[in-house]
């Protein structure tokens, strides 16, 4: 039997961290949602106890050191497992992009042999799994819209946002998120953007609303590293963008757009100088 399972992106639509605990992970909150941009998984069961991972992307470790593995190693070890298994990552989500590939890759990895070895676990426990592999892959596990809370493991689903078009551009650099926490500075100057007031538009499902409260407080450190994320944001609010943000620890930058009018026009702009942009629909 083969089983199949979609792994999407999400996007940040607020992040805010309030402090660095003492375990070195720091404390957030955040608002995040999945977009129509997907790497596609496909499993089956190998005679042999053994993880085999393979993949069309030749810049993704195929070893232990890849998410899906270290999501199979852990069921199998967790619930006794000596079935084997063989998983094909379909990647289309741009690696260190702070889309969250490689931690939706792991989520679908632990829903599939869920499913494949007929194991029964429910949906919480899932994400307590997933929280040992990274800390956004429990709310990849369920997706939706949700606030994240603590290292990004305390989960409280929220309101889908109106459905928009959301164009993602991704620049030629890579990011590392352990680097952009260890470089962020919280003091009585940062501006953090607020969740209720996220929140609220959510609740009201206000579109201009969630375009004004987008707000990253790991944007100032990322940009400060890569001034072409600022150019890029510019860019797309220049060509018609409605709200426009960095994702996560960055270095891809999203714009929100209600019409479709405009996509093609922000679309086409933004491919004249940066070569990894996508025009997809929010995952509602
Ligand atoms: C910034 C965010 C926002 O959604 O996403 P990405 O940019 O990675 O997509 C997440 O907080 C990233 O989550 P994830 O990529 O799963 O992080 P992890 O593997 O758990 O941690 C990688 C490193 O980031 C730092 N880290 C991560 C989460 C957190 N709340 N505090 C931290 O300080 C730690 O240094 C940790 O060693
Ligand atoms: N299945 C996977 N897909 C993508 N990257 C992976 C995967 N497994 C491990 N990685 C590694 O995880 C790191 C972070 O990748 P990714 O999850 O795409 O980015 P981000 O944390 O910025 O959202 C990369 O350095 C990559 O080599």
């Amino acid at each position: 039997m083969k089983i199949y399972e979609k792994a999407p992106a999400k996007i940040n639509l607020m992040l805010d961290v309030l402090h660095k605990r003492a375990d070195g992970y720091h404390e957030v909150e955040m608002i995040m949602t999945m977009v129509d941009l997907a790497d596609r998984l496909e499993m089956y069961e190998l005679p042999r106890d053994t993880i085999i991972i393979s993949s069309q992307a030749g810049y993704i470790p195929l070893d232990e050191k890849n998410l899906a593995f270290q999501a199979a190693k852990l069921i199998k070890e967790r619930y006794d497992v000596t079935r084997g298994v063989y998983i094909h990552l379909d990647k289309k989500i741009p690696v260190a992009a702070g889309l969250a590939g490689g931690s939706s890759d792991a989520a679908a990895t632990l829903r599939g042999l869920n499913r494949l070895w007929g194991l029964n676990i429910d949906d919480e426990e899932l994400q307590e799994l997933g929280a040992e592999l990274g800390s956004d892959v429990p709310f990849c596990v369920t997706g939706g819209t949700a606030l994240a809370t603590g290292r990004g493991e305390v989960l409280t689903k929220m309101p889908n946002p109106p459905q928009c078009w959301v164009v993602l551009a991704k620049p030629p650099i890579n990011v590392s998120t352990a680097e952009v926490y260890g470089k962020l500075k919280i003091d009585e100057n940062t501006k953090h953007p607020s969740s209720r007031r996220m929140q609220e538009a959510l609740e009201q499902q206000s579109f201009a609303k969630v375009c004004q409260e987008l707000g990253n407080v790991l944007e100032d450190v990322t940009l400060r590293l890569h001034p072409e994320v600022m150019q890029l944001k510019e860019a797309m609010l220049k060509l018609g963008a409605d709200g426009v943000l960095m994702s996560g620890s960055g270095p891809t930058v999203f714009g929100l757009v209600s019409k479709e009018s405009k996509v093609a026009r922000i679309y086409n702009g933004l491919r004249g100088f940066c070569k990894e942009v996508y025009a997809v629909r929010l995952l509602t």
